[in-house]
């Protein structure tokens, strides 16, 4: 088995955070003691990806909520709600974050009535078993997206959607680390991913690191790459995904997309079904963070846009369910994604 990086962990008196602003530089980790510091990491992507954020925040109410111990339950309980929903206030488009805080609001409003230290220990058994619970989707999802790569050799990936973004082995690279495992090798080339390269500096780091053969190509490379023939599956993640089956991912997924559709080549779309919101009919209403310009005009120290020039920085894009070859989640894969097949997956059940 490869050894993994954990990016969130908890450690009792602070949480654990690779800091991934420093990638592929340095491996650092961040000590989280505090919601404002998490929210910090969250809004600076030290701690990034749908469902690392999840994790992150449930953690993150956990770490606040030790300095509320000896307060009155009264206090205690403010606390809580306040916390709750300042944490939500850090990004807005992947809907993970909102899962999570749900879930802790919850077990907050079971706890009623309980003494701090049990409502403490709730919560934390909580976010554990979000962690726990995104672990298993990640692998399950690896595993229904191999049955779609047999006979395929070349992935073109999107931004990062691996470990550590999720927890061990990622959505959209699962199956190329699982793969991995087993002796399946693919070729992966993984788009840069302007502005924050994603791509570049994660998803190759990543990969290398397990030993997979990446190549990474800037964004604008991706269109010569199919029309030569050099990929046969495109795989990302996703932060959002609508009723419909419209899937908010990484800004330039939809350009992808749309490049695949006119080369012929699937493609796939992973994610757990805490990225599912069904309460989004569309992708119209999806909300898309965007990101102060310095992102694009100074990125990586050195500026490339003259001053005083307008600049756009949404972070993220919505690609339409009839781009989509298949939606893959952990409860199974969804061909040509639309409200009905997305709704089959939940057929009664929420995602638990
Ligand atoms: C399994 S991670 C899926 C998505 O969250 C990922 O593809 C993505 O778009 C991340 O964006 P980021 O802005 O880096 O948090």
């Amino acid at each position: 088995m490869n050894s993994y990086i954990v990016p969130v962990e908890w450690k009792d008196t602070y949480v654990r955070l690779l800091d991934q602003t420093a990638l592929p530089e340095r491996e650092t980790y961040l000590e989280i003691r505090t919601a404002e510091e998490m929210w910090d990491a969250i809004k600076r992507l030290c701690v990034r990806g749908a469902p690392a954020i999840g994790i992150a925040a449930a953690y993150g109410v956990c770490i606040e909520m030790k300095r509320y111990m000896d307060r009155t339950e009264k206090e205690y309980r403010a606390a809580l709600e306040k916390t709750i929903r300042y944490l939500g206030t850090s990004r807005p488009t992947a809907v993970n974050l909102f899962w999570a805080l749900e879930k802790m609001k919850q077990v907050s409003e079971a706890c009623e009535g309980k003494r701090n230290a049990d409502v403490c220990a709730a919560l934390l058994a909580e976010a554990r078993s979000i962690e726990k619970r995104e672990e298993r989707a990640c692998i399950a999802i690896g595993e229904n997206l191999l049955t779609l790569l047999q006979g395929k050799k070349t992935i073109l990936t999107h931004c990062n959607a691996g470990g550590i973004a999720t927890v061990r082995y990622g959505t959209a690279l699962s199956p190329i680390l699982l793969g991995k495992e087993r002796g399946i090798d693919f070729k992966v080339y993984a788009d840069e991913t302007r502005p924050l390269l994603q791509g570049a500096r994660l998803t190759a780091w990543e990969l290398q690191k397990a030993g997979v053969d990446v190549t990474v190509i800037t964004d604008n490379m991706a269109g010569m790459l199919m029309a030569q023939g050099k990929i046969d599956t495109v795989i990302v993640g996703c932060d959002r995904v609508a009723a419909n089956g419209d899937a908010a991912n990484k800004i330039g997924t939809y350009s992808v997309a749309v490049l695949a559709r006119y080369h012929g080549i699937p493609f796939y779309v992973a994610g757990p079904l805490s990225t599912i919101d069904r309460r989004t009919p569309t992708g119209r209403e999806i909300p898309i963070e965007e990101r102060a310009p310095g992102e694009v005009v100074n990125g990586f120290g050195r500026r490339t846009v003259p001053e005083g020039v307008n600049v756009y920085n949404p972070a993220f894009d919505v690609t339409p369910h009839e781009l989509i070859t298949a939606f893959v989640t952990e409860r199974g894969i969804v061909e040509r994604p639309d409200e009905e097949g997305i709704a089959a997956l939940f057929a009664g059940r929420e995602a638990e």
